[in-house]
């Protein structure tokens, strides 16, 4: 039988994994989303026909929706995920998956704000999702069982790759494909002014640059070497050639590793934040 799935807290990336999950043929009477405001709430049910898409004024909305879910989604942002564990810990049943989708939150966490033993998954999905194109890593709580992991795992599975991974590595996943999307678009946005600089009418470099970024995404597909594709456009002593030269001469490399960088130490301090102990010295830690 088909999983009931709560999201709650249903904004870009839980709307993301929603939509994605609707368009693989999840049936949208088994879906329930919640989130703040009343307008979004009244937007959502328009725009998917979800069961219940309630905003979370109506203030037993999350634990309405959690007491009918088989995978309960946690899609707020770091700082409610606690909150809303709490606030949905009596309506779960003890075999309800909670998934949260949230950077900077511990299994721990979760795990500490809900009933003893309830199965906890922690995600960590992209926004490509939403076309069936995301990369989710995953790994079981506690309390989770390979058979639950698995169930989690099945279910991202149906909108892209899901891999495995140890919670250790969850902040630098996050780096990489979380927040990787975002310096995708961002190259595009600087292709698109590059063109602009050169002349071009600033609505032609924008498309030029959505539409290779999109196609060179297709070519990537599956476990495609992005060395050997880059290569294939560079004729030897072209005019690709000198870009990526100039690229490597001003150090594109070790930007895009700074910025990977800087997110997980972000990431960190939101977790020491959210801990209670970001007053403490870094020497005491
Ligand atoms: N945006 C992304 O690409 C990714 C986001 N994430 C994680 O997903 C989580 C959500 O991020 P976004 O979707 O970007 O944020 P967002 O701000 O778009 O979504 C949060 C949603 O939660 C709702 N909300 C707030 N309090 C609520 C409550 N008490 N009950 C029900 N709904 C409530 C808000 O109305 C909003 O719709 C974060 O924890 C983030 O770390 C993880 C991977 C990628
Ligand atoms: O920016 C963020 O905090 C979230 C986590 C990974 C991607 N987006």
């Amino acid at each position: 039988m088909t999983a009931t799935i709560a999201f709650l807290g249903c904004g870009e990336m839980s709307e993301a994994i929603m939509a994605g999950l609707l368009d693989s043929g999840i049936p949208a009477d088994r879906v329930l989303a919640t989130v703040r405001s009343p307008e979004r709430a009244a937007l959502l049910a328009r725009r998917y026909a979800v069961s219940l898409a309630a905003s979370a004024e109506d203030s037993d909305a999350n634990a309405r929706a959690a007491a009918r879910a088989d995978v309960v989604v946690l899609g707020v942002k770091p700082d409610q995920i606690r909150g809303v564990a709490e606030e949905i810990a009596v309506s779960l049943r003890p075999d309800t998956v909670v998934v949260s989708v949230a950077g900077a939150i511990p299994l721990s966490t979760i795990e500490g704000a809900l009933p003893a033993g309830q199965p906890v998954v922690r995600a960590m999905p992209n926004t490509p999702v939403r076309a069936g194109f995301g990369v989710t890593a995953v790994v079981g709580g506690a309390h989770a069982s390979g058979e639950t992991l698995q169930r989690v795992s099945a279910l991202f599975a149906t909108v892209g790759l899901v891999v495995e991974v140890g919670e250790d590595q969850i902040d630098a996943v996050g780096t990489v494909s979380g927040s990787g999307p975002a310096y995708v678009f961002y190259l595009a946005e600087a292709m698109a002014e590059a063109g602009k600089r050169l002349g071009l009418p600033a609505d032609l470099a924008r498309t030029l640059a959505t539409h290779t970024v999109a196609g060179a995404g297709r070519l990537l597909d599956g476990d495609a070497d992005p060395a050997a594709l880059r290569r294939a456009v560079c004729s030897p002593n072209g005019s690709t050639e000198r870009a990526i030269a100039a690229f490597e001469e001003r150090g594109l490399r070790g930007v895009v590793a700074a910025g990977a960088a800087a997110a997980e130490a972000r990431a960190k301090e939101i977790t020491r934040q959210l801990a209670g102990d970001s007053a403490r010295p870094e020497g005491d830690r």
